[in-house]
Order: structure tokens, then sequence, then C-alpha cells
């Protein structure tokens, strides 16, 4: 059946009327919060946001914030100040200008999830996300203690997120967002360290890279939350390797390894149910149709130059690790990401 369409004030179409007000939110998204549509620092940055407002959530403790309702940006002077968010306050500030000009014609709310989705539009390796529309904006803060730490136990993780909703395997999906990722606030003496390889490339390096054994850190060591790294320049986040090393995880992380597909799909699922954490979904209209196509890829897994199988930590008593060419050329480090 045809689908009457609408034309929009900017000569966008939308199935949905409601939906034309994103369309120009999206272009100055990507021409100004993400330098013309990188998968860059602005898109990581407004990532990591959006999951640290979702996952003030849960199912057993109404006070334990409200989901996905903006109150990282409405109550920043409660919730920046909480230890799990360190570094979210410049992803607040690259927001800042953006959310001021909104006028009401959407929330906060949803802001930061839009923000977020377009972000992974501009990651080569992403499934096209979904956007849903109508959050309302929270009316307090999230408590501290919502958002997991690099330091925190498998069992805290598992069941910080479990409350939030998420299963083991669904929090393995979302972490695939550490494929785009880096830290600037886990060594103090340096920024921009990539989780894996490819920080600009949504591929499953990262669950290659965090199956290696850690030889290396970036800078120094004995920084809280930090375990050495296979790669110069990398940063190994404690939970990515004990949750590739539990197992309770190890398999569900070993099985994204050279299957692009499976991890992009189980993420773009997983972010949708986090993107809507402690809305109520029959007043959300779907507005996917206004997220860009994502960038094309066609890369495949390796295992970085100079290391072998023999390098792999196999955690997965069930599976063997994924045979795995490696990289051609000379051992070389992974260089920072560039800081916008
Ligand atoms: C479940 C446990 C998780 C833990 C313990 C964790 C921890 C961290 C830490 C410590 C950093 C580095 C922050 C810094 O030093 O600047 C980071 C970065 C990041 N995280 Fe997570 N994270 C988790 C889950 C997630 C999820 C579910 C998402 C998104 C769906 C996410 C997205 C990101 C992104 C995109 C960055 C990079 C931010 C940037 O480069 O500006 N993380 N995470
Ligand atoms: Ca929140
Ligand atoms: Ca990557």
């Amino acid at each position: 059946a045809l689908t009457r369409r609408v034309t929009c004030p900017d000569g966008n179409t939308a199935t949905n009327a409601a939906c034309c007000v994103l369309f120009p939110i999206v272009a100055d998204i990507q021409a100004n919060m993400f330098d013309g549509g990188a998968c860059g620092d602005g898109a990581h940055a407004a990532l990591r946001l959006s999951f640290h407002d979702a996952i003030g959530w849960s199912n057993s403790n109404p006070s334990f914030g409200n989901g996905a309702d903006g109150s990282i940006f409405i109550f920043q002077n409660v919730e920046l100040n909480f230890h799990a968010n360190t570094g979210i306050d410049s992803a607040v500030s690259n927001e800042t200008p953006f959310i001021q000009a909104l006028n009401g014609s959407i929330s906060t709310a949803d802001f930061i999830q839009l923000a977020a989705a377009v972000s992974l539009t501009n990651c080569p390796g992403t499934v096209r996300p979904t956007f849903m529309l109508g959050r309302k904006d929270a009316t307090f803060p999230a408590p501290d203690g919502t958002v997991p730490e690099p330091f925190h136990t498998v069992d805290t993780i598992l069941a910080r997120m479990g409350d939030a909703g998420f299963s083991p395997a669904e929090v393995v999906a979302l972490l695939a967002s550490h494929s785009i990722a880096g830290a600037d606030n886990i060594d103090p003496n340096l920024v921009g360290l990539p989780f894996d390889s490819t920080p600009s490339t949504f591929d499953t390096q990262f669950f290659v890279e965090t199956q290696l054994r850690g030889t290396t850190f970036p800078g120094t060591g004995g920084n809280q939350g930090e375990v050495e790294a296979p790669l110069h320049g990398e940063m190994r986040l404690q939970s990515d390797s004990e949750l590739a090393r539990d197992s309770r995880t190890a398999c569900l992380w070993q099985a994204n390894v050279n299957n692009q597909a499976h991890m992009a799909q189980t993420f773009q699922a997983a972010f949708a149910k986090m993107q809507i954490l402690g809305q109520d979904p029959s007043q959300l209209i779907d507005c996917s149709e206004v997220m860009p196509i994502p960038q094309p890829f066609t890369g495949r897994a390796m295992l970085p130059a100079g290391l072998t199988h023999n390098d792999v930590e196999q955690a997965c008593a069930s599976t063997p690790f994924p045979t795995l060419p490696t990289a051609p050329g000379p051992v070389t480090s992974v260089a920072a990401i560039p800081q916008s």
C-alpha cells in the first residue's frame, strides 16, 4: 500500500508530520556538533551521554531516576558531581547551545537521544538506528550509583544493568559502543585513548582486542579501572577485560568477533531499548525515518600486526575463538583520538 507523505516546511518529506521538526535539528547536529558527519570525539561523547542519562532507571526502585529523561542535562548541577560521570561535563557543554536553541520544539530528553542516534550513523558498521520522539523531561535528578564504573565487578555491573532491564546478552550488545570510544579521564596524563584500534569504525575489533593478552599500559600503570592492553596506545578498561573473561559473558563476547551483522543488530535492538528507558512507549512517535543512512562498511576482523592466536586468552569454554588473519606489516601503536 502507498503511504501518503507530507512535505515538511524545509522540503523534506515524512510519513508522520510530527517528525518534520527533527530534520533541521538533525542537519544542525551533523554540521555543527559532528564536524560535518564524523565518527570522532563529538560523536563518541554524544553516545556516552545518552547512556549516562538513560541508565538512571531501576525496575525495583522508582526513586532511582527516571531513565532517558534529560536529567543529566536538566539536573547537571547534581548528576555531574557523581564520580561515574567524570568527563560527561564536556558532552554536556557540547550539547548546551543546541538544547538552548530548541525553544521547546522537542524535549531535552529527546535531543540527547537524537544526537546519540545520529552519532551512530556516522560510524561505518552500524545498523540504521531507530528514533522515537516524545520523551517527557525529568522532574528530579537520578541519584548517585546508577552508572556502572570500570572498576566494578562483573557481578555489580550485571546486577545494576539487570535492574535497569538488561540481560547479560544485552549488556554485551550495548558494549559494542566501546568500538567507537576511548577514555580521557582514566590515565591522568593522557586523553583520547581508544578502546580498540579503530575508534571511528563500529567494527568487531573491540571484541577481538579485548580478548588478547594484556601486555602494556598507554601511560602509567595503577590507574583505577584500567588494566594492561595488547597494543601500545590502547586503553583497556578493567570492566571490559572482565566481561570478556567471565563465564556468564565470555561466549556472548566472543560471538561478536568477526560477526559484524550479529554485533550491529544486537546493539541496535538493545540501544533502542536503552533510548526509551523510563518512558511510556505508547506516548512515543516512531520517527526512525529521519535517521540518516549509516556510512557503508566492508571490513573484517583481524589480529593486530605482530600478534597471533597464541595471544588470545580463550575464555569461552564451549566454542573456539574464530580463526582470524593477522594484519600485515610491522607492529604499530594505536593513535590517540583527536580532541575537538
Ligand atoms: C556497562 C558498563 C560500562 C562501563 C563500566 C563503561 C565505562 C566507560 C569509561 C570508564 C569510559 C571512559 C570515560 C573517560 O575516561 O573519558 C567510557 C567511554 C565511553 N563509553 Fe562506556 N561504559 C559502559 C557502558 C557503555 C554503554 C552501554 C555505552 C553506550 C551505549 C557506552 C558508551 C561509551 C562511549 C561512546 C565512550 C567514549 C566517550 C568519549 O570518547 O568521549 N558505554 N565508558
Ligand atoms: Ca536520566
Ligand atoms: Ca572500532
